[in-house]
């Protein structure tokens, strides 16, 4: 008989509130020691985690559904829900379960929501990239103003930057958080936005970014009296941070992570690189996605996850001020040139913890005793590093290694009171170190002694009752016990015995019992192992709080740390790499002497093949028009040279023997490009928008590398664009360019603008094959050998042979059809030559003849029509079956 359908459960009724009031995310019931989710999170949850989904009890009338993942395993599940898109309330048991059914049998152990797992508020080492920051952020709008604020919570680090709403795709593209607020009402307006940089939309009430209410609650959140002191911020920008402190209070459901003071990021301070260009560089992820094959991949010698994460920022924003550039770079030129030092400095912070997550686990409640002693190492790392740093340092270091000591007494306290390796939580105990405290280690004598002082009794025992096999035992059920076998039952119960012994259980062949001194003592042992672990959470508790009072100092220590890393890592690189320290002005040189594509050159070496160096000289001419067969390695050339600029004003040295360039604002790339057909946008229209987006913003600082505009349509049309575009190119934007292309036509363009130059890719031809020599030259191309590459690439001989003989063809023809440059646009290779030559063929001999015998004049309109069809048949016949050659 199935339940009235009006039959609901206390347990399902309070499961059903706290759900209610944590709609759009998964809940995790906790029972016991199970996260338990029913019903629609039950089904889905079962699905994306791959779990049985089974049923438990009705709900009004139906079966409810149910899956479950056991606690102690619960973060590994928790990461795929998220990955999967998930947003995850966790509810705990608030109480003792024997709390509750002290209230009655029927009562429900009281359950509430301790926090909300969402994509941008992660802490857990297990659920986070350690070489990755994990940005939340949030986008405000105030009329036509916007601001973005972002902040980590792993890391504490929190920034604002006013940014028209144009701009924020490319800040997202820079940023790349994992979430990001948007005001209820305009969510739709930006999902599109927010989406497209891979973060997931969450959409927040107005009143979270309201700036009066905000700024009030960001005063209370770093206990200030204004805001004044942090910068002069707009609306927008009070409002964005605001939405973030807001969420932070909801998910972390008032547990506030330790956020540092907000930095107002200056605009304009950085270069701008869109989200297209990122991509088509592989600045930080390759094509494919992930670090490996990236330029980040390719270069990140740091060795500390911190240093991982610096060197991430520093290249996704490369600097546009001179002094902060030179003063970085300076840092890493101070390693080059001491070799020595940078060694040595290597070597040490391989010994260094990531103490910003550590900490910000330890602000938040999450953290355990290994965090601590995470932090305590690296302070020893810290004040070692300190010993060696010494001497005359560059500015950036010498800042750097100021941070690095003064905490003798947080490193002086955390070193006395913890073990050498402690356990991960604070619940095993173990952690404190042994001298620390006497009333611990009285506790921890009386639970260790319990043994020998049980040995003890155990002899005393033996003799008192005659027995010799007489043993005292320990199980969960009975704690200690004295144990004989059958055969001394009787004696043991009878006095004198049974006056010390007091029978407990008797089992096949033995007999148990205990005595009052046997109980006493098992209870002194019981609570001194309570008492030793209630000391030592007190403990934690201390130095906790002694830790977290040192927070902004450990943040400083953080951060110098990652800097140290950071530019021995990148001098390391530069020794290794024989790299050049680039000079850096406020002009508009682009001088390249011997520059290299780091990534192409490292998979170079693994195949045992060498990298050829090419020079780039954008000074007089300030746009390189650069053509050249395919395969010879043009799209190589044009990166090689933005990513050194990118890798200069990130303050490193250069793939390079000698650089030099006047300060670059923005870099546009537009290499390659591949449909966007989840947006129904096709390969043409997804270059023409991104071309569109580079003639609309280049100024004249940007560095612009185009890659075969126009290829995507027709030829006459794919010429004409690249051609208008290089003509704004330098007329309007007055850019540093280069500009690739196969219209080898357009090279005639060099002699009627001032300011574009020719180059060329260089082969060399041997006997009809292709030889890349990979050099790049002043001058142009003369044809592009795309049949000889398609060979290469192995089309059937057959189709290579035909191509030839199309393409002599061709050419012949557009030598004979007048072969004058100037007139190009009308004269184009592929639609002015005359078409291929055929086979000479001749009709059918039946055919002929039997026209041969035609008066066309004496002949009625239908019989003309017979005589089609009389023809049309011989033909046909002879297609069928052709004559041999
Ligand atoms: N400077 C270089 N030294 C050595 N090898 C190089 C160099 N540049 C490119 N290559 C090699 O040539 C290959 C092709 O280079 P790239 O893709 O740059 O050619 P491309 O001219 O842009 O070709 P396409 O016109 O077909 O796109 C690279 O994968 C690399 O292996």
């Amino acid at each position: 008989m199935s339940e009235p359908a009006a039959a609901v459960t206390p347990m399902m009724a309070q499961y059903l509130e706290i759900k209610r009031a944590h709609e759009g995310a998964l809940l995790f019931y906790r029972m016991g020691d199970f996260y338990e989710m029913f019903f629609d999170d039950a089904v889905a949850a079962a699905e994306a985690l791959d779990i049985a989904l089974t049923k438990r009890g009705k709900h009004l009338g139906e079966d409810i559904p149910m899956c479950g993942v056991p606690v102690h395993a619960a973060e590994g599940y928790l990461l795929q829900l998220i990955r999967k898109g998930f947003r995850v309330a966790i509810a705990e048991q608030m109480e003792d379960p024997a709390e509750a059914k002290k209230r009655g049998s029927k009562s429900v152990v009281a359950r509430d929501v301790v926090r909300l797992v969402t994509p941008g508020t992660l802490t857990e080492e297990s659920l986070l990239d350690a070489r990755r920051h994990n940005f939340l952020a949030a986008w405000c709008t105030v009329r036509d103003e916007g601001a973005l604020a972002w902040v980590d919570i792993s890391t504490g680090a929190f920034s604002v930057l006013a940014c028209p709403p144009a701009r924020l795709s490319r800040e997202l593209a820079r940023l790349s958080p994992r979430e990001v607020l948007l005001a209820e009402e305009t969510e739709r307006d930006w999902a599109g936005v927010v989406s497209d940089s891979g973060a997931s939309a969450t959409p927040l009430a107005r009143g979270a970014f309201d700036s009066e209410g905000g700024a009030r609650r960001l005063c209370a959140l770093f206990s200030v009296g204004s805001l004044d002191g942090f910068g002069a911020f707009s609306r927008a920008e009070i409002g964005a941070m605001a939405a973030v402190a807001e969420y932070l209070d909801l998910t972390q459901k008032g547990r506030m992570p330790l956020l540092r003071p907000p930095v107002q990021e200056r605009p304009g301070g950085a270069m701008q690189i869109d989200a297209a260009t990122r991509r088509s560089l592989e600045l930080t992820a390759a094509m494919g996605g992930g670090r490996a094959g990236s330029l980040l991949g390719a270069i990140d010698r740091t060795v500390t996850a911190a240093g991982a994460r610096l060197l991430e920022r520093r290249l996704s924003a490369p600097s546009c001020e001179l002094e902060t550039v030179l003063a970085r770079q300076a840092a890493v030129t101070h390693f080059v040139e001491d070799r020595a030092a940078g060694e040595a400095v290597r070597d040490r912070l391989r010994g260094a913890h990531d103490i910003d997550r550590a900490l910000s686990r330890l602000a938040l409640d999450r953290g355990g005793p290994r965090d601590m002693a995470a932090i305590r190492n690296t302070l020893a790392v810290a004040e070692n590093l300190a010993g060696r740093l010494g001497g005359d340092l560059p500015e950036v270091l010498a800042r750097a290694a100021e941070d690095l000591t003064g905490h003798d007494a947080l490193h002086d306290l955390l070193d006395a009171a913890l073990v050498a390796e402690p356990p991960l939580l604070v619940r095993d105990g173990g952690f404190i170190a042994a001298g620390h405290d006497v009333e611990l280690d009285e506790a921890r004598q009386l639970r260790d002694e319990g043994r020998s002082v049980i040995a003890g009794m155990q002899a005393k025992y033996a003799e008192t009752a005659a027995v010799p096999g007489l043993k005292i035992k320990h199980n969960n059920v009975l704690g200690y016990f004295i144990e004989t076998t059958a055969t001394h039952a009787e004696k043991m119960m009878s006095p004198p015995l049974s006056e010390t012994f007091i029978h407990r259980q008797t089992t096949a062949g033995q007999v148990r019992f205990t005595t009052v001194d046997l109980s006493e003592l098992e209870t002194r042992i019981l609570n001194a192992g309570g008492r030793a672990l209630e000391l030592e959470k007190r403990l934690y508790s201390s130095l906790r709080e002694a830790i977290i009072a040192e927070a902004a100092r450990l943040s400083a220590l953080a951060r110098a740390l990652a800097e140290i890393d950071l530019a021995a890592a990148l001098a390391d690189l530069a020794r290794g790499e024989d790299w050049c320290r680039p000079h850096l002005s406020t002009g508009r040189a682009f001088r390249i002497v011997g520059g290299r594509h780091p990534v192409v050159e490292q998979a170079l070496r693994k195949a045992g093949e060498p990298f050829i160096a090419n020079d780039c000289d954008l000074g007089d001419s300030p746009i390189w028009l650069l053509t050249g067969p395919n395969m010879a390695g043009k799209s190589t050339f044009l990166r090689q040279n933005a990513l050194i600029a990118i890798l200069a004003q990130a303050g490193a040295w250069v793939p390079a023997a000698e650089a030099e360039i006047g300060l670059v604002s923005q870099v546009f790339s537009r290499v390659g490009a591949a449909d966007d057909l989840a947006r129904g946008r096709s390969t043409f229209m997804v270059e023409m928008v991104e071309t569109a987006a580079i003639l609309n913003q280049a100024d004249d600082r940007a560095l612009v590398i185009l890659d075969e505009i126009g290829r995507g349509t027709a030829t006459y049309d794919g010429l004409s664009i690249a051609w208008a575009t290089l003509e704004h190119l330098n007329a309007v934007n007055r850019c540093r360019a280069i500009f690739a292309t196969h219209y080898h036509e357009m090279a005639g363009l060099a002699d009627r603008l001032d300011g574009v130059a020719n180059a060329t890719v260089a082969v060399k031809e041997w006997e009809g094959d292709v030889i890349f020599l990979h050099e790049v030259r002043r001058g142009t191309a003369d044809r592009s050998y795309g049949v000889q590459v398609a060979r290469l690439a192995g089309l059937p001989a057959s189709v290579v042979e035909r191509a030839r003989v199309v393409l002599d063809a061709l050419e012949q023809g557009e030598r004979e059809g007048g072969g004058k440059r100037e007139t190009l646009v009308d004269d184009l290779p592929l639609f002015s030559a005359a078409p291929p030559p055929q086979p000479a063929k001749s009709a059918p001999p039946e055919v002929e003849a039997r026209l041969r015998e035609v008066h066309p004049d004496g002949l009625t309109p239908r019989e003309a029509l017979e005589l089609v069809y009389e023809l049309e048949g011989a033909g046909a016949r002879v297609r069928e079956d052709p004559p041999r050659p």
